[in-house]
């Protein structure tokens, strides 16, 4: 035989009662199986609602007859059952009270309405059903409100009933509800339809106990907080018993006790979808590792400190003790060894009476100081690791961290493998996102918020969208764009903007503030976050303190917060180390080329680096390249080369030598160097005239370099060439370097002489190296390099988070 259980959602009118009804039919006309029914819906807090209006004498009648009225009660004769419970309702109306028994009897017409009505349904479908009473099975003590079976009566008598059953017979069981020796209704209190389920299961010694639920099993995390949680096909009675212990809310650990006893595996199933294996518990060994997260959220964190009671033998007994004689249950506990301070987590009702508790037993310990103070924390949440042991715990651990969630407190068992953490209860989804997504081997999920989607930006968020599957293949790493913003519209979704994103962000963009941003993170408790900062904007810099101190790492094409002032850049690296968040900002020099990792290790591992000299701009490199060997005109040239993107937004960045001037300072910095931009000396390209009128008008008049840069041009000789040329030097192990940038002939068959295209030259001399530089070419400016070079950064802090 099987038992076949189903809970109050199950059997709602608005939830599934007709697959219920269809279910058992479908099995009981295959095979021998008893139905253990909750009751409907939210019948029982209805009940209780009606009972405690009596109570206060209140006027009742009004939720009494539209409970009465429900449609499941219609064409089914209740009459036994409202009469007793309006009679009861009068009676504790005029007292004005009620007894724990008496709420039992009135809590038990739920289960007792339930089972009729599946009966009279199941027999209008032509099965065989008989209603069967629980309280002719489960015979209990008189502990109202939470009975206890004895078992070897309740065994004898449910073996008996069965027994008497013709076959065929399908028994309709109300769960929930026994009785005493005599006679008096019991309750068999929270999840008793689980547990009576499972008592028949163990007297009947049954085959499977099949739970009809309304979710499709157990998952690794409650999938309404973590929405990659999976399913899980097969769990072990034991580690069943540690979820059931942690707050897995469809798991009961007295459920299972009995299970466990006669080996009956007990399988969850989805009402909705009968045809779904579910998940099986049972005593079959199933493969070791971390199996699932559950939250105990209704608690709260009791912090004891008695610093005076060091050593002092006896002090946890007396705590246990009082906390004992009030049926007060502590799970997590953690006590420190240097000093008398413990913290333990009680169910949040209880929280109060356990401080009062303490505070009775320590009160001559606080008059002498050696107690110094009992406090409530009720704002935390347990959230326990099943399956999880210490030699791993690193990892979900260091995520958190990582993702300033700082735990609060976190034990271990020593037989049990689980760990068990207490966050701050605002951070505790998106603690389970990090440690699932941490631990579970499914893809990081990694937050995205894009600033400036300009020719870098924009292909930057293409580029993402384009590879997110391929990157979650290949590296587990899911990425998600969860907000775009230029300096004007900002466009959100926790969800991930989708491959439409300019089509959106112009329908639906919103001016905005940063904070904006912020508080959209926190609110969807979105974890490993990182800002990218595409803009060319030097405001937009002042951004990323707030940035970094909610959380982000940071990653930037723009070269604004490394030339800023030194001051600037040295109170940028210490919030980056106060808050340990991490800033990369590989294309700032050389676009897509490895610039800035190679200097930072070269000098990092003590190579003395002596020189660093080159052409570091793609736009100029182009310009010169094609201007100094093709007839064109230099205007020509130019708008090419801001028509292929390599020009800085306003091309005067590229021409006045600021930009090269900009690298210079940056790499300049990575050797520690302390020079300000003012130290920067600038060849400017561009005539006095031009350099400080609008863009526009400077775009409008490209054709008046024209003249000077053909008589530049004229003076070549044959084998000549020009390039500008941006080099560091000096003595660079004190705290400032010789920093200069300039337009130089040089001969054409020299390296710098053979540059191509928008090709950038690094050469970095070293000691070691001596006259040989390392040297690093290729493009350096251009929408789509840049752009690989960002998502590279992405990638690399990706998979650091
Ligand atoms: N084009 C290239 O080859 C390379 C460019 N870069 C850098 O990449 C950055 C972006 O360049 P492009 O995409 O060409 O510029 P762009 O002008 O095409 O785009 C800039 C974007 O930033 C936005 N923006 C400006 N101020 C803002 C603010 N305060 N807040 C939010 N958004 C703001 C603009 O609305 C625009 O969407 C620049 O800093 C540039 O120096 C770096 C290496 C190479
Ligand atoms: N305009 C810049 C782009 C990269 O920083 C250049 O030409 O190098």
């Amino acid at each position: 035989m099987k038992i076949l259980k189903f809970g109050g959602k199950s059997l709602s009118f608005t939830g599934a009662f007709d697959h219920v009804i269809s279910i058992i039919k479908n099995r009981a006309q295959k095979e021998s199986i008893a139905v253990v029914v909750s009751a409907f819906g939210d019948t029982t807090d209805v009940l209780e609602k009606i009972l405690e209006q009596a109570a206060k004498q209140e006027n009742f009648t009004l939720l009494f007859e539209t409970f009465k009225k429900q449609p499941q009660h219609k064409g089914i004769d209740l009459t036994h059952e409202f009469d007793f419970l309006q009679k009861i309702f009068e009676g504790v109306h005029l007292l004005g009270d009620y007894s724990l028994k008496i709420k039992d009897s009135v809590l038990a017409q739920g289960e007792l309405i339930s089972g009729k009505i599946v009966t009279k349904k199941l027999q209008e479908q032509a099965i065989n059903a008989v209603f069967t009473d629980s309280r002719s099975l489960i015979i209990t003590d008189n502990t109202f409100g939470n009975a206890q079976p004895i078992a070897s009566v309740s065994r004898q008598k449910t073996i008996a009933h069965f027994s008497s059953l013709d076959k065929g017979t399908t028994a309709v069981v109300t769960g929930f509800i026994g009785a005493t020796l005599h006679n008096e209704t019991t309750t068999l209190g929270r999840n008793g339809s689980n547990y009576s389920a499972a008592l028949l299961a163990n007297y009947l010694e049954a085959e499977e106990l099949q739970n009809y639920t309304h979710v499709d099993g157990i998952f690794t995390a409650n999938p309404d907080w973590v929405s990659d949680a999976q399913k899980i096909e097969r769990l072990h009675f034991n580690e069943a018993n540690e979820l059931a212990n942690f707050g897995a809310s469809i798991l009961h650990a007295k459920t299972i006790v009995p299970l466990i006893e006669k080996n009956i595996p007990l399988r969850i199933l989805n009402t909705f979808k009968p045809e779904e294996n579910g998940t099986l518990i049972s005593s079959e060994p199933t493969l070791s590792g971390i199996k699932s997260l559950s939250v105990l959220a209704d608690v709260a964190l009791i912090n004891f400190e008695g610093r005076g009671l060091l050593g002092k033998a006896g002090v946890d007994a007396r705590i246990f003790t009082a906390l004992s004689e009030k049926n007060i249950s502590v799970s997590v506990i953690s006590q420190g060894s240097s000093e008398r301070g413990l913290g333990f987590i009680v169910e949040k009702g209880r929280a109060t009476e356990a401080v009062l508790a303490l505070e009775k037993e320590f009160e001559t310990d606080f008059y002498t100081r050696d107690v110094n103070h009992i406090s409530i924390d009720d704002e935390v949440a347990v959230i326990s690791i099943i399956g999880q042991d210490l030699s791993t715990f690193h990892k979900p651990y260091n995520a958190l961290i990582q993702n300033k969630i700082i735990p609060i407190l976190f034990n271990n068992t020593v037989t049990g493998r689980n760990v068990s953490i207490v966050v701050k209860k605002e951070a505790t989804k998106k603690a389970l996102n990090v440690i699932h997504g941490q631990i579970f081997g499914v893809s990081k999920k990694i937050n995205l918020a894009i600033f400036g989607h300009g020719s870098v930006g924009g292909t930057l968020i293409d580029q993402i969208l384009q590879n997110t599957e391929n990157i979650e293949t290949k590296k587990q790493l899911k990425l998600v764009v969860f907000a775009i913003a230029n300096s004007r519209n900002l466009l959100l979704n926790e969800k991930g903007i989708g491959q439409e994103w300019e089509n959106e962000l112009s329908d639906n963009g919103k001016p905005y503030e940063l904070q904006d941003v912020i508080r959209f993170a926190k609110e969807h408790h979105l974890e490993n976050l990182i800002a990218i900062d595409n803009t060319s904007s030097a405001v937009f810099i002042h951004n990323y303190f707030p940035l970094i101190e909610n959380g982000f790492d940071l990653i930037s094409s723009n070269k604004a917060a490394n030339t800023n002032t030194f001051d600037f850049y040295r109170q940028l690296r210490k919030s980056l180390k106060k808050n340990q968040r991490r800033y990369l900002y590989e294309t700032t020099v050389g676009a897509g080329l490895p610039l800035i990792d190679t200097t930072r290790l070269l000098h990092l591992s003590g190579e003395n680096i002596t020189r660093i000299k080159g052409v570091f701009s793609g736009t100029l490199s182009y310009l010169f390249n094609h201007f100094s060997t093709e007839d064109k005109s230099f205007s020509t040239v130019l708008k090419e080369a801001i028509e292929k993107g390599f020009t800085e937004p306003d091309p005067r960045e590229d021409l006045s030598g600021n930009d090269v001037g900009r690298k210079l300072l940056i790499l300049a910095r990575e050797l520690e160097l302390e020079n300000e931009w003012e130290e920067v000396q600038i060849e400017n390209l561009i005539p006095q005239a031009f350099q400080s009128i609008e863009t526009s008008d400077f775009l409008r008049n490209l054709d008046v370099l024209d003249a000077h840069y053909a008589a530049v041009k004229e003076t070549l000789q044959p084998h000549e060439v020009l390039r500008y040329i941006g080099e560091l030097s000096g003595d660079l192990q004190k705290s400032k370097g010789i920093l200069e940038t300039k337009l130089a002939v040089v001969s054409a068959d020299s390296a710098l002489g053979q540059l191509k295209g928008s090709d950038s030259l690094f050469e970095i001399y070293t000691e070691s190296y001596g006259d040989h530089p390392i040297t690093i070419q290729g493009a350096g400016a251009g929408a789509k390099v840049t752009a690989r070079g960002v998502f590279g950064d992405v990638l690399r802090l990706s998979e650091k988070q």
